[in-house]
């Protein structure tokens, strides 16, 4: 029996209603006799912590992470404390102290989902968005003088070194290659930003010649959001800073359909520590104690986190089952235009599960 030690984190707000319901997804699949089970050990770090230690989580966090075989995460994100602290303090501090330099956002409109394009428009998505997840906008350098004076200054450094923009080059063009497609759009904003973002496309342009066969084009991000929305077909993988994709994802989960049903991989591709997987919308303030945040997300995610532990026979069915409750359309939350809760998406996923269990089950029974 293959086991997966999987560290949950939910974290805040709606956070935590999705990893529940993909905790209970994820024990229906491990229930098949796929061989398979999973060991999940739930940290409470998030802001009740903060409020009751002020602290996110524990100084010794990241370490207590690296003995799991995957980290599935929620959200972080409290209306009472500042979100630059949450952030910083939980879902940065696990990326960067683990270097899970490669983010990987998927989308697609899922079957009768219509999106807000023009629905030949709307199935022409297909995209993968490779987000850098260490650095860029997120490095952290900066700071603040002269506080409460008039003549107050607040700096944020964006940081581009060669080895981390050649490595998630690497990463997206072996990613954009394993697609039929063989297509990379590379995201920059070099007009404007002249020193890391112009190092970014001189570093980007020399890892593309590895790769003779891939089609690359290039994009300023802004001219990048035009295409997404009137010619989406012409995409396939992207590659973007970590701001501009974090910008692009949203967008690139909104025309699929709802926040509600973007997925990520934080991925750290030289493997040795765990990647962490989280839905890519944040703790929803306005959906916190309603129960119907849509988990669709929280389970596309968990599609990622079994193909990356090797369950990919698994990930299929969950991504199968996920793909048969969009299509009958019955069992939708609100941001989908239905009127179901958390729950309700959950026992249709589950159901289809548990009914494909006990056929194969059945099946196994009849051949033994
Ligand atoms: N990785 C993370 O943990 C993460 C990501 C984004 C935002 N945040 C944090 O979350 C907090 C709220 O941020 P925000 O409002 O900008 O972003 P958000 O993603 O929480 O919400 C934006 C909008 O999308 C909707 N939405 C999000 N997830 C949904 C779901 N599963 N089902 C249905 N609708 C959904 C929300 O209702 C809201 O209208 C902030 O503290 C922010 O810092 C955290
Ligand atoms: O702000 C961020 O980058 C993230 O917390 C979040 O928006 C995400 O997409 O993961
Ligand atoms: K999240
Ligand atoms: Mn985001």
């Amino acid at each position: 029996m293959r086991q997966h030690k999987i560290a949950l984190i939910p974290g805040d707000g709606i956070g935590s209603d999705v990893i529940q319901a993909g905790r209970r997804v994820l024990d229906a699949l491990a229930d098949a006799g796929g061989g398979f089970a999973f060991e999940f050990e739930s940290f409470d770090w998030g802001s009740d912590r903060y409020r009751r230690v002020g602290r996110m989580m524990p100084e010794d966090g990241v370490d207590t992470l690296r003995s799991f075989d995957a980290i599935y995460f929620g959200a972080v994100g409290d209306p009472q404390i500042p979100d630059h602290i949450t952030l910083w303090e939980l879902r940065l501090a696990i990326c960067q102290g683990l270097d899970q330099y490669a983010n990987v956002r998927p989308s697609r409109l899922l079957p009768n989902i219509a999106g807000p394009l023009r629905p030949e428009l709307g199935r022409e998505i297909d995209w993968v968005i490779v987000r850098e997840n260490s650095e860029g906008e997120y490095a952290g350098a900066g700071g603040r003088a002269h506080r409460g004076l008039p003549i107050e200054v607040g700096l944020d450094v964006s940081v581009f070194t060669r080895a981390g923009v050649a490595r998630i080059a690497r990463f997206a063009c072996e990613l954009a290659m394993s697609r039929p497609r063989r297509k990379l759009t590379v995201v920059t904003k070099s007009n404007a930003q002249r020193h890391g973002m112009v190092l970014w496309d001189e570093v980007c342009r020399s890892v593309v010649k590895d790769f003779p066969e891939l089609d690359v084009d290039w994009m300023l991000v802004d001219a990048m959001t035009m295409r997404m929305v009137l010619r989406p077909g012409t995409i396939d993988t992207v590659l973007a800073t970590n701001l501009h994709a974090d910008v692009l994802s949203d967008l690139a989960s909104a025309l699929s359909g709802s926040l509600g049903i973007g997925a990520t991989g934080n991925l750290a591709p030289d493997r040795g520590v765990p990647s962490m997987f989280e839905p890519i919308h944040g703790s929803g303030f306005d959906l916190i104690g309603k129960g119907i945040a849509n988990p669709i997300g929280a389970f596309w995610t968990a599609v990622l986190m079994l193909d990356h532990l090797g369950e990919s026979a698994a990930a299929a069915r969950l991504m199968a089952a996920i793909e048969q409750v969009t299509e009958e359309g019955g069992v939708l939350t609100p941001d989908l235009g239905g009127t179901a809760r958390t729950d309700d998406v959950t026992a249709a996923v589950i159901g289809i599960i548990k009914r494909q269990n006990d056929a194969e089950l059945s099946l196994q029974r009849s051949n033994a």
